[in-house]
């Protein structure tokens, strides 16, 4: 299916490609499943859509998912999903239960299953798997995304919804979407910003050196559409 590169440059300036892009795929649409990636990246774009774009989505109709979690409580520094309340959800007018975040404080594993029950019971399925209209995430230094990390590569080809990962260096338990449920979405749109990410953005698309290894490599929208935004510094080789 379609990819898309986009150059920016630099955070502000993709930031700002993307707001308008999830704009207007959420318009004259009753409801949008978007699920959010952690991490760095995405906070230049939560402070400019809480500070700009406030008033500009219908937020009734947007549903927040996450991509991955920490295993940690939601109000610990590490929390994907504090990290998005801070900066987003406490400065627009979304609706509560619009907002159906990774229960990162329960046990990973019960989680991880009772995550999926969530997103089946919600998320309208295609081709046997719930089909998000929006994925967004990042890619780590080392190729990881979502919490699919380099050593727990076969979570790429996992079938069930959601699964267990543990962070290679910590040891701290992520849940995290399996590639399968990623790959089957509507649009997929990766931000990756800064220069450490360069070599492996370089490798993954020109398919040269270990870009098998890395997760992000893996993920390719089935049905569906992959955008990079990238900025100059990530696009950098
Ligand atoms: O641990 C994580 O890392 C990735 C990439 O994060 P970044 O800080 O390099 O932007 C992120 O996409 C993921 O959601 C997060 O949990």
């Amino acid at each position: 299916m379609m990819n898309n590169k986009n150059i920016c440059k630099d955070g502000e300036t993709l930031s700002e490609e993307f707001a308008n892009f999830f704009l207007r795929e959420t318009q004259n649409k009753p409801v949008f499943h978007v699920a959010l990636s952690g991490g760095s990246t995405p906070k230049i774009l939560f402070d400019l859509l809480a500070k700009e774009y406030a008033t500009k989505f219908n937020w009734q109709t947007i549903h927040f998912w996450w991509g991955d979690e920490r295993c940690v409580p939601p109000t610990d520094d590490e929390s994907n999903y504090k990290m998005t309340k801070e900066l987003l959800i406490d400065k627009i007018a979304i609706p509560p239960q619009n907002i159906h975040r990774i229960l990162g404080e329960n046990a990973p594993e019960k989680e991880a299953i009772r995550y999926a029950k969530e997103i089946e019971g919600i998320i309208p399925a295609k081709n046997g798997l719930p089909r998000f209209d929006l994925m967004l995430l990042g890619m780590g230094p080392d190729g990881h995304t979502a919490s699919i990390f380099p050593n727990q590569i076969e979570l790429i080809k996992a079938e069930p919804i959601c699964a267990v990962a543990t962070h290679p260096e910590s040891g701290q338990k992520r849940v995290t979407l399996t590639g399968a449920t990623i790959n089957n979405s509507a649009e997929i749109a990766f931000l990756v910003t800064g220069a450490n990410k360069a070599e492996k953005i370089q490798e993954i698309f020109n398919k040269e050196g270990d870009y098998k290894k890395y997760p992000a490599a893996h993920i390719k929208a089935t049905d569906g559409k992959l955008s990079w935004y990238l900025d100059e510094s990530a696009a950098g080789k």
